[in-house]
């Protein structure tokens, strides 16, 4: 590197940014932390409801302070008027992400702390947000298929609830906890592409939901979060297992990038993909759907013979959010609801030791050069 020539490193690959006390993602020991917990222990012991008071305060709940958040999530589910009103007037071409935006803008115009950027402001407006974004997703499946929305059951916990309001129908208690860990895996994961965004609309002293409604554009993309929807396309494109290894050379031949495979930080495997498979290999075996667990495996396993890129998280959760009775449209948005809890603990941090996000760039255009006189205004 020379005074003159910068060195640009192209979509800040290897570029450490700032500080985190959040989560730590380490490749080298493929691992990853919230607030100093292996993530794998927080989805084998912990309700989605503990994940999120620790990301947001640094420390699980005692069980008086889990009890009183659980009251006020239970207490906070049902959509507003505005906000159902966005939902359902949303066309129905419009992308279910693109319908969760929305309502998640709504929902902050009429916070009742809108006004208010306080560090306590903001985490009660986290709160809510986590609270309604699960009917949000609900509402806009169900209408989807002209079924009326379900309400809350302040009797269900947060998965169980989110099941409840989509389906109306009560899932198996293996089925509800196959859920609640991909919502504990999805929570977090440090500096990756939609938090990154939030905390840049945070740094210019912008608000909460402007950083999450944000956060949700940048998710929406499939080499990110659209990534869970595009396996379930790609695994229907396929058919099944026979075809799978057929379809992965052409694929690869015309340089299309597989879906759920491959991560900017991982090169050795996704630390939360085994967690996620074992939850997948339960629903697999409840459903008696073999098949799909052979397409996963063949298609898996040519991956990482001819590329050795292996699954991300996206790769799991997708066929199994396919057998708990999702849309594949609906995918994105689960992740939606649950790194909602990344988002605004991050949200949170930025706003507590800001400085605006402003990088440089190298300029490749012309030379300065001067309008032609003969150009008239
Ligand atoms: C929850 C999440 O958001 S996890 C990510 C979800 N996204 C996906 O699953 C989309 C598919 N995956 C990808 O597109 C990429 O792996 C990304 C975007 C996730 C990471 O990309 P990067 O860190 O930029 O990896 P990079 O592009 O440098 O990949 C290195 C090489 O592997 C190839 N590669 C990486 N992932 C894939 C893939 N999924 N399919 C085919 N080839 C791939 C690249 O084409 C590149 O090859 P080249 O050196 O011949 O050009
Ligand atoms: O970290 C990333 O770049 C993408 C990812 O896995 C996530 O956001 O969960």
């Amino acid at each position: 590197m020379t005074d003159t020539t910068p060195e640009i490193r192209k979509g800040l690959a290897g570029v450490v940014v700032d500080t985190t006390a959040i989560s730590k993602v380490n490749p080298a020991t493929n691992s990853l932390l919230y607030r100093g917990y292996p993530v794998q222990e927080l989805a084998e012991h912990c309700s989605v409801e503990e994940v999120a008071l620790l990301l947001w305060t640094g420390e699980l709940p005692t069980p008086d302070e889990l009890a009183a958040f659980e009251a006020e999530e239970r207490a906070g589910r049902a959509l507003a008027p505005q906000v159902r009103d966005a939902i359902t007037r949303a066309p129905l071409t419009a992308h279910p992400m693109d319908v969760v935006r929305t309502a998640i803008s709504v929902h902050g115009e009429i916070d009742p702390d809108t006004a208010d950027a306080s560090p306590e402001a903001d985490l009660r407006k986290a709160k809510r947000l986590f609270a309604a974004v699960p009917a949000m997703v609900a509402l806009d499946q169900r209408r989807r298929h002209g079924l009326d929305e379900i309400a809350p059951r302040e009797d269900l916990d947060y998965s169980a609830n989110l099941l409840w309001m989509t389906f109306g129908t009560e899932l198996t208690e293996a089925e509800i906890d196959v859920f609640r860990v991909s919502m504990v895996l999805y929570a977090e994961h440090s500096f990756n592409a939609s938090t990154f965004t939030a905390r840049v609309v945070t740094s210019t002293m912008s608000d909460l939901h402007s950083a999450v409604v944000a956060a949700v554009g940048a998710l929406k993309g499939p080499l990110h979060g659209g990534a869970n929807e595009a396996v379930m396309h790609m695994f229907d494109e396929i058919g099944d297992a026979s075809a799978a290894v057929a379809w992965l050379d052409e694929a690869l031949a015309s340089k299309r990038k597989i879906m759920g495979f491959g991560h900017r930080v991982y090169k050795n495997g996704d630390s939360r993909v085994p967690t996620m498979k074992a939850a997948l290999d339960r629903l697999i075996a409840e459903r008696g759907r073999d098949d799909l667990l052979a397409l996963y495996d063949t298609l898996g396993d040519a991956m990482a013979e001819r590329k050795g890129i292996l699954p991300n998280l996206d790769y799991p959760s997708g066929p199994a959010y396919h057998l708990l009775g999702f849309d594949t449209p609906t995918f994105t948005p689960l992740f939606v609801a649950s790194r909602v809890m990344g988002w605004t603990a991050h949200i949170m941090e930025q706003a507590a030791a800001n400085a605006l996000i402003r990088p440089l760039s190298a300029y490749d255009g012309p030379e300065q050069r001067h309008v032609p006189q003969a150009v008239s205004v």
